[in-house]
């Protein structure tokens, strides 16, 4: 037997993030919108991706269909090796809680809990089951929050909620994290700490990281930029 050909070639890439043949339509007749149209796309556990491209292009479709929240019409979406578009509703939902974490805008944190509160909570949810959790007190630390872990969403600056947010997003050791818009609310320096923080962990934590952004200037942190166009995502650059 051949050892080498046993091999599988593509095992690094196998639990970090794949679209095949990806389509989501709304509508239908005169109505119909292509929002993902054949949408392919292989992100490695470490991988810090970058999706750019004009208002509508499909950009928001993109992070739903990979985050299993809307079901693709057609194609397969593999999260961590799991078959994301196989399962019903419930399924998605365990594979999200366990393999996926999500950052927006402007962190979405809850308005009456402390930092460290915002942390723990995806750990009541997620199952007991896969490695470790991460200990909220030193991922707050990690993301240069362990001071002001007491301080509430409005006790916080725009980008010392959005490092909360990440951390929330990775206290359940996500292989998958979704990003959308993290820099909407910052300036420019806020921005790039951000952006940097967030290039950081992928390669720490090697975590396959998509990050939709209007934001050109923080393009130089990510390792591969696509644009999406028309519900078309190419290599960007
Ligand atoms: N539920 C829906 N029903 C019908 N059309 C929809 C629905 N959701 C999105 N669309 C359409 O799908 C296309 C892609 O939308 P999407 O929100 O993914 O774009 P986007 O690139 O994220 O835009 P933006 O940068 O403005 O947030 C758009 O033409 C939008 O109008």
């Amino acid at each position: 037997m051949n050892a080498i050909a046993a091999v599988e070639p593509d095992t690094s890439r196998r639990h970090g993030l794949v679209l095949r043949d990806v389509s989501l339509q709304h509508g239908d007749g005169p109505d119909l919108v292509r929002a993902l149209d054949e949408v392919n796309l292989t992100v490695a556990p470490g991988e810090f991706t970058a999706v750019v491209g004009p208002s509508g292009a499909g950009k928001s479709s993109l992070l739903a269909v990979a985050g299993g929240l809307t079901r693709p019409t057609a194609g397969t979406v593999l999260v961590a090796g799991h078959d994301l578009t196989a399962g019903g509703q419930r399924a998605r939902a365990a594979l999200r809680r366990e393999h996926i974490g999500f950052v927006f805008q402007s962190g979405n944190l809850l308005p009456a809990l402390t930092a460290r509160d915002q942390v723990r909570l995806p750990l009541q949810f997620a199952s007991g089951g896969r490695r470790g959790r991460r200990d909220p007190r030193d991922l707050l630390a990690e993301v240069g929050m362990a001071e002001k872990a007491d301080r509430r969403p409005h006790q916080l600056s725009g980008g010392e909620r959005q490092r909360v947010g990440i951390a929330r997003a990775l206290v359940t050791e996500p292989r998958l994290l979704l990003v959308d818009e993290p820099t909407a609310a910052l300036d420019r320096a806020r921005s790039h700490e951000v952006v940097r923080l967030l290039a950081r962990e992928a390669k720490q934590r090697r975590v396959a990281v998509v990050m939709v952004t209007h934001d050109h200037d923080v393009l130089e942190h990510c390792d591969t930029v696509y644009e999406m166009v028309d519900g078309r995502l190419s290599r960007h650059g």
